[in-house]
């Protein structure tokens, strides 16, 4: 039997009406899944495009919260109809650390370009966010928050040129330096900014040396208190009965503020005419200038004397933050200054300690060395009997100087027995090989340091540091004025030296002339060409020099003071630091690129640090350059710049070169003093004296140091700064 077919076949094999109703059928079953299917995708990607949208939304939303966030949450405390307080605009600001700092980042990184226009589009957000499209006071606050991030831009211009300068305003350094790492500095200079809002009155109270002329009457004085031989008083301030000239008086009087700065002035006016040069007899004593109540209070040491001195010290750091808080009023400052100096006066009871216990650390490890140091004399005995004998290492100079030292007291039977030994005999020396540069506080300022780096590579051990404020705005001006009075003395044409024939040639080859000199033109015995030579010679260099004037330490008080600022700021031991040099650049002057200390010398008396403090800001030009560093810095009053010249080890530096490139407008006060190696009097003799050609006392020498490493120089004073006897170098006994 034959197998059945399917339907399906035996229909598609049926009449043609049965098949188009068939077909229809099928159709309308396909249509309809169709349909199906159709809606369904439809459906589908109905719901995966508006997944799509959820995710996107969600994904803004996310990234706008990640920006805005924290915006938003300081934003919220002000979410009112009314445009919020610039004060709580500001905070609002502030708050917004976070995005500001990114963007900054990515400005430092370049990724973002100011010129985007972030902030604006950020700020419209941040607009919106609060108040919704088309709203005036969206407009509004954006506007004020604009205008205020503006503001805010430019300080943030400032923050970036401090990064590129160094940290410090208008400090130059070459450009590279921006990624420099001073944020620190920067952050640090909000409580410098902090400091600036403290009241004048307080800066100035804290003011050193000042001097009065001694008119005010003993009689005049309202008694505070007395105590032992010490009084406080209260001195209304009548400013004539200060100065004698009563018209300054009045031209100064107008203010409380002016009259405090006067007063500093008068005394820098003294100050910068270097007193020991005119020795006083001044009492010492304390000042205090309280302008709230327009009175001056003095301690005085002795009652009968009408002249004060006040020997300011350095704040303790915590005293002084603590200060910073405190609202009290002048008074408890006051109480505070006092406690101040009786605190030094006990720092140089510790000294003293310290010193002992040093000496006696010292003499403990000649006891360990079996160097005895009460008995001088069997080293001196053994050493000189038996050259075989052991001989101190090398690297403990210290130890072996203080030994031969103690060897050359016993000379005198009565010294080692009442060992009472002469300072100068006990002398040691002292190695400057570095610096140690801190923040400091001085005279109401915070004096803090910023390492300047090197923009160009270099293996070098050159550190260069700028400290701003170091000096006063008087002291600059004292300094500036007592330089200018003395170059001025000098009326004599100066007296022209050369470090050899070849520079003068240089020089004269320079000035456009052609004439041959010789040794012969020099004063026999001299680097200097004589009298008639010299004046000729002066117009055709057109006084191409600087003028240099000097002050001593131990010279006045001023020095002291200042050698101690050094000694706290920059770690420098006075001992090690020559004199205090004052020069002054006329307009189209400068000093050639130069090392401060000899290249290829071997002399350990060189100079090892420098510290030029800038007295006046520069108009144009005038900056110093360190080529090799790539470091420039601008001149700005109080500003002191620092580096070493030396290793640690003691060899010069080739890249501390550096020049003071020409003054363009204006004229530049700056002051330096260097720091030797190893100080003076330790080397047992002193250098000989240079040949110096007879002269007039008014009259100055220009010196030309090595033409190509150097310039012209003039000098108010004939001698070598360490043929001075400084008497500070004395009292340094360890
Ligand atoms: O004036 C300056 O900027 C640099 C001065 C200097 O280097 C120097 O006197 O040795
Ligand atoms: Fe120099």
């Amino acid at each position: 039997m034959a197998r059945k077919r399917t339907p399906i076949k035996e229909s598609n094999n049926g009449s043609p009406h049965n098949k188009d109703a068939t077909c229809k059928e099928q159709e309308r079953s396909a249509s309809v899944k169709n349909s199906s299917i159709k809606r369904t995708s439809k459906l589908h990607s109905r719901i995966s495009f508006l997944s799509l949208m959820a995710c996107l939304v969600s994904i803004f939303t996310a990234l706008v919260c990640y920006v805005i966030y924290p915006e938003l949450t300081s934003l919220s405390s002000f979410h009112s109809n009314s445009v919020p307080s610039l004060r709580t605009m500001i905070e609002f600001i502030e708050n917004g650390h976070k995005t500001r700092r990114d963007i900054e980042q990515g400005m430092s990184e370049k990724k973002v370009s100011p010129d985007n226009d972030i902030y604006s589009q950020l700020i419209q957000s941040k607009a919106k966010l609060l108040y919704g499209d088309n709203n005036e006071q969206a407009q509004q606050l954006a506007a004020k928050i604009m205008r205020l991030y503006t503001q805010k831009e430019s300080d943030n211009e400032k923050a970036e040129s401090l990064k590129i300068v160094g940290t410090i305003e208008d400090a130059n350094i070459h450009p590279s330096i921006q990624n420099s790492s001073h944020a620190g500095d920067l952050r640090d200079k909000s409580d410098t900014d902090q400091l600036s809002e403290l009241p004048q009155l307080l800066m100035e109270t804290r003011t050193e040396n000042i001097k009065l002329d001694g008119i005010i009457k003993s009689s005049d004085k309202n008694i505070i208190s007395n105590r032992n031989d010490e009084a406080l008083v209260n001195i209304p301030v009548d400013m004539k009965t200060i100065y004698n000239d009563a018209e300054k008086a009045n031209e100064i009087i107008p203010d409380k503020e002016r009259i405090t700065k006067s007063l500093i002035f008068s005394s820098e006016t003294e100050r910068g005419d270097f007193a020991p040069r005119k020795p006083s007899k001044q009492t010492s004593g304390s000042i205090v200038l309280n302008a709230e109540n327009s009175q001056v209070q003095f301690v005085f040491d002795d009652m009968n004397k009408a002249e004060i001195i006040k020997q300011t010290d350095t704040l303790e750091e915590e005293q002084f933050e603590k200060h910073i808080d405190d609202t009290k009023t002048l008074t408890s400052w006051q109480a505070k200054e006092t406690r101040t100096i009786k605190l030094s006066d006990n720092k140089e009871l510790k000294n003293e300690s310290s010193k002992k216990a040093k000496v006696k650390g010292i003499r403990s490890s000649l006891k360990e060395k079996g160097i005895s140091p009460d008995s001088a004399e069997t080293v001196d005995s053994n050493t000189a009997q038996n050259p075989s004998a052991p001989k101190p290492a090398r690297g403990k100079s210290k130890v072996k100087e203080t030994a031969t030292l103690k060897k050359k007291s016993v000379g005198n039977p009565k010294d080692s027995k009442s060992k009472k030994i002469s300072p100068d005999k006990q002398f040691s020396p002292t190695f400057q090989r570095s610096f140690t540069p801190k923040k400091i506080f001085y005279g109401g300022r915070r004096i803090a340091p910023v390492e300047l780096l090197h923009q160009k590579p270099s293996n070098s051990s050159v550190r260069v540091y700028l400290f701003d404020d170091f000096l006063s705005d008087q002291e600059c001006e004292g300094l500036m004025r007592a330089h200018d009075s003395h170059v001025t003395a000098y009326t004599k044409p100066p007296i022209l030296c050369f470090d050899s024939v070849k520079t003068l040639r240089k020089h004269i080859r320079d000035a456009g002339k052609d004439i041959n000199v010789n040794s012969k033109v020099f004063t026999t015995g001299t680097k200097c060409v004589n009298a008639s030579f010299s004046l000729q010679l002066q117009s055709w260099l057109n006084s191409n020099w600087s003028y240099s004037t000097a002050f001593y330490p131990g010279e006045s008080k001023f020095s002291t003071n200042i050698a101690t600022r050094m000694q706290n700021a920059m770690g420098l031991q006075p001992e090690n630091g020559g004199k205090f040099q004052i020069t002054s650049y006329p307009v189209g002057k400068a000093y050639k690129t130069h090392t401060d200390c000899t290249l290829e010398g071997l002399d350990k008396r060189d100079r090892s640090v420098s510290v030029l403090m800038y007295l006046n800001n520069s108009e144009e030009g005038g900056e110093t350059q360190f080529p090799e560093l790539g470091i420039w810095v601008k001149p700005k009053r109080g500003r002191a710049l620092v580096w070493n010249n030396m290793s640690p080890q003691g060899i010069c530096e080739p890249h501390s070169r550096h020049a003071a490139s020409v003054v363009k407008q204006g004229k530049k006060y700056i002051m330096i003093r260097w720091y030797y190696y190893k100080s003076f009097p330790s080397l047992g003799h002193r250098p000989s004296a240079p040949s110096l050609p007879a002269r007039d006392n008014d009259q100055a020498m220009v010196s030309c140091d090595d033409y190509n490493n150097g310039s012209c120089r003039w000098y108010d004073e004939w001698t070598y700064e360490h043929l001075t006897d400084y008497q500070q170098n004395k009292l340094n006994i360890s």
